[in-house]
C-alpha cells in the first residue's frame, strides 16, 4: 500500500484511538465495577437488568465527558510531564474545541440515558461528580492545595453510590461505607505514584503533597491514610451489610496493602512507591469483587 493509502486507513484508526484516550479509559471500566457492584449490593436479588444496563452506559459515558474535561483543562500541564505529554492534546493531535465538543457529546448523551432510563437522582448525583472532578478538583484543587486529591476523591469514590441510587432511587446508609472505603483509598492510591513522579509535578508547577511537604512527610501520611482505609473496609462487616467471606477476603488484601505502606515509609527501596500504586489497583478490583462474591454467597452471614 503506498504511503497516501496508508494514511487513509491509519488516520480514522487513530484518531478514534486518541479521543478514546481522552476517556481514560482503564480508570473509568474500575469506576464502572465498582457501580455494579453498588447496584448489586443495593438489592438481595439481582437488579433489574435493564437499569444495569442504563446505569453503566450512563455513569460510564458521564465519567468518560468528565475525563475529557480533564484532558482540555490540563494540556499545558500535561505538556511538561514526562508521564503525560505524549496524550492527545499536547502532542496537538485533537484540538481544544473539538475536546470540548466530544465531551459534551458524552456528558449530555450521559445524563440523557440516567433522566430516561434511569433515575433523576442518580443523573443529578452523577453530574455532581462530573463537576467535581472536572471544574472542582481539575481547575481549582489541583492548582491550589495538597488537599487537592483528598478533596477531590469524594468525586471519583462516587460510582458505588451513583449504582446503589439507580437501583434503589434513594440514598441509603450501606451505600456511603463503599464511598468511605474509595475515599480513604485514594490518598494511598495516588500519593505512592506522586512520590515517584515528584519532579514531573514540581516541574509543572502543581502544588502535589511530596512537593510541597517533601517525600518523608508523604510516605508518612500513604501509611496513616492506609490505616484509616484498613478501619473503613471493616465496616461493612461490622453493620452486616457483608459477612465472612468479605472479612476473610479483605484482611488478606489489607495485609498485603499494609506491608507495601510500610515498605514505602520505610524508604529504602525506589520501586516500592510504584509497586504500591499498582498493588492500590489491583487492591481496589479485589475488594469490590470480594464484596460481590460475598453477597451471592447465602449461608456465611
Ligand atoms: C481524585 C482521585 C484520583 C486520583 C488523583 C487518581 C490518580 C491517578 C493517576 C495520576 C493515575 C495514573 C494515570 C496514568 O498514568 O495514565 C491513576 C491510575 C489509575 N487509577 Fe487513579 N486516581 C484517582 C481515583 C481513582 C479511582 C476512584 C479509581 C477507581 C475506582 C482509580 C483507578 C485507577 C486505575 C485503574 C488506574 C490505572 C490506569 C492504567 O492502567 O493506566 N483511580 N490514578
Ligand atoms: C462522573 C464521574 C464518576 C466522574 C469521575 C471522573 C473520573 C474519570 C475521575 C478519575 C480520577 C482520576 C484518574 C484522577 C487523575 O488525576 P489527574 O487528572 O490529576 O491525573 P492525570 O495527571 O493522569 O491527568
Amino acid at each position: 500500500m503506498n504511503n497516501s493509502l496508508q494514511r487513509v486507513f491509519h488516520s480514522p484508526f487513530a484518531l478514534c484511538r486518541d479521543y478514546l484516550e481522552l476517556c481514560k479509559l482503564r480508570v473509568v471500566a474500575v469506576m464502572l465495577l465498582t457501580a455494579i457492584v453498588g447496584m448489586c449490593l443495593a438489592t438481595p436479588e439481582l437488579p433489574p437488568i435493564a437499569t444495569m444496563i442504563s446505569a453503566t452506559l450512563g455513569i460510564g459515558l458521564m465519567a468518560s465527558g468528565a475525563a475529557a474535561v480533564n484532558h482540555v483543562m490540563d494540556r499545558n500541564i500535561d505538556a511538561k510531564m514526562a508521564r503525560t505529554h505524549r496524550r492527545p492534546l499536547p502532542q496537538g493531535k485533537i484540538d481544544e474545541t473539538r475536546a470540548l465538543l466530544f465531551a459534551a457529546l458524552l456528558s449530555l448523551s450521559g445524563i440523557t440515558v440516567l433522566i430516561f432510563w434511569t433515575n433523576l437522582l442518580t443523573a443529578w448525583l452523577t453530574l455532581g461528580a462530573l463537576i467535581g472532578y472536572a471544574l472542582i478538583y481539575t481547575m481549582l484543587l489541583k492548582r491550589a492545595t495538597p488537599l487537592n486529591i483528598v478533596i477531590g476523591g469524594i468525586a471519583g469514590a462516587a460510582p458505588p453510590l451513583l449504582g446503589w441510587v439507580a437501583v434503589t432511587g434513594r440514598i441509603e446508609p450501606d451505600s456511603l461505607l463503599l464511598v468511605l472505603i474509595i475515599f480513604a483509598w485514594t490518598p494511598p492510591h495516588f500519593w505512592a505514584l506522586c512520590i515517584h513522579k515528584k519532579d514531573d509535578y514540581a516541574r509543572a508547577g502543581v502544588p502535589m503533597l511530596p512537593v510541597t511537604h517533601g517525600e518523608g512527610y508523604t510516605r508518612l501520611q500513604i501509611l496513616l491514610y492506609t490505616v484509616l482505609m484498613v478501619l473503613t473496609t471493616l465496616f461493612p462487616f461490622m453493620t452486616g451489610m457483608s459477612g465472612l467471606i468479605y472479612l476473610i477476603g479483605v484482611t488478606l488484601l489489607n495485609l498485603r496493602f499494609f506491608q507495601w505502606a510500610v515498605r514505602v515509609y520505610m524508604a529504602n527501596d525506589s520501586t516500592a512507591p510504584m509497586s504500591m500504586f499498582w498493588f492500590s489497583v489491583k487492591y481496589i478490583m479485589w475488594l469490590f469483587v470480594v464484596l460481590l462474591v460475598d453477597h451471592y454467597v447465602i449461608g456465611l452471614h
